[in-house]
């Protein structure tokens, strides 16, 4: 048997991204605060990456910057080949245009455009966009394609967000307490949208919870503690967003 027989390039890790000491100051006035305070990590690709922590740990600042909303104060990250820390602000902007969805806990839809509308202001200006029908469909909505907002309840204006965020085909999806503002029935309903998203686009994705329920879908479960990750778990198995416990 060849040497290399057992290494298939399918099994290859594929990494996403790669952070190497990252810091980040904030300076207001006189005051400094240190949000992030040297951390380390691989992200591989289409892994489902939960981030745990207390309130004002740094997972908000880490999402930021890795999704190119934000810069580190010092230390180098990565995006496969390409070094974003030394990339000029356009250039970030178009990484982030391209290959970053962005999902928060409060939906920032257009109230006076339907769903489709919605979806349609990322998919006219995306180089290689989804139909936004077809958004619509994966995550359960296409029946409620020309309803306005207003007219859905919370989780359906989430499932919208989620349409729109993954219709311009992003490789990372970056969700800030996705489920924050739902119950239990709705918020399983939102996270098996982005899993489904995970399943069949193999969108690497980072979740943002106070629920630590959640953590068991990942694959792994970054431990944040005061501006460092403290411990990262590994998640033998996923498990299906219906059996999380809540
Ligand atoms: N723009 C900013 N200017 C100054 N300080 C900031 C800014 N953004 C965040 N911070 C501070 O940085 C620290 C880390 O904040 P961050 O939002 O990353 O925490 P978090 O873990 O996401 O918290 P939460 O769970 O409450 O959202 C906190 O002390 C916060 O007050």
């Amino acid at each position: 048997m060849p040497p290399d027989a057992t290494a298939s390039p399918a099994q290859a890790e594929r990494t996403a991204f790669t952070g190497r000491d990252l810091r980040k100051i904030y300076v207001t006035g006189e005051t400094e605060v240190h949000a992030l305070r040297g951390v380390d990590f691989d992200i591989r690709k289409g892994e489902i990456l939960v981030l745990l922590g207390p309130s004002g740990s740094g997972k908000s600042t880490l999402l930021n910057i890795v999704g190119g909303l934000d810069r580190a104060t010092s230390g180098s990250l990565h995006y496969e080949d390409t070094e974003l820390s030394a990339l000029d602000d356009a250039d970030l902007t178009r990484f982030r245009r391209a290959q970053i969805g962005f999902i928060f806990q409060f939906y920032n839809l257009i109230p006076s455009l339907t769903a489709e509308e919605n979806v349609r202001l990322v998919t006219d200006i995306a180089d290689d966009p989804m139909d936004p029908g077809e958004a619509l469909a994966l995550v359960g909505l296409a029946e409620r394609r020309h309803h306005y907002p207003a007219q859905l309840s919370g989780g359906e204006q989430q499932r919208v967000a989620v349409a729109r965020a993954i219709a311009k085909q992003p490789g990372v999806l970056l969700c800030d307490e996705p489920t924050g503002a739902l119950d239990s029935q709705t918020g399983v309903r939102v996270l098996e949208t982005l899993e489904a998203a995970n399943r069949e686009l193999d969108t690497t994705l980072l979740i943002i919870t106070h629920n630590a329920g959640i953590a068991a879908m990942a694959d792994r479960v970054f431990h944040f503690l005061d501006g460092t990750i403290a411990r990262i778990e590994t998640n033998e198995r996923r498990i299906s967003p219906a059996e999380i416990s809540w």
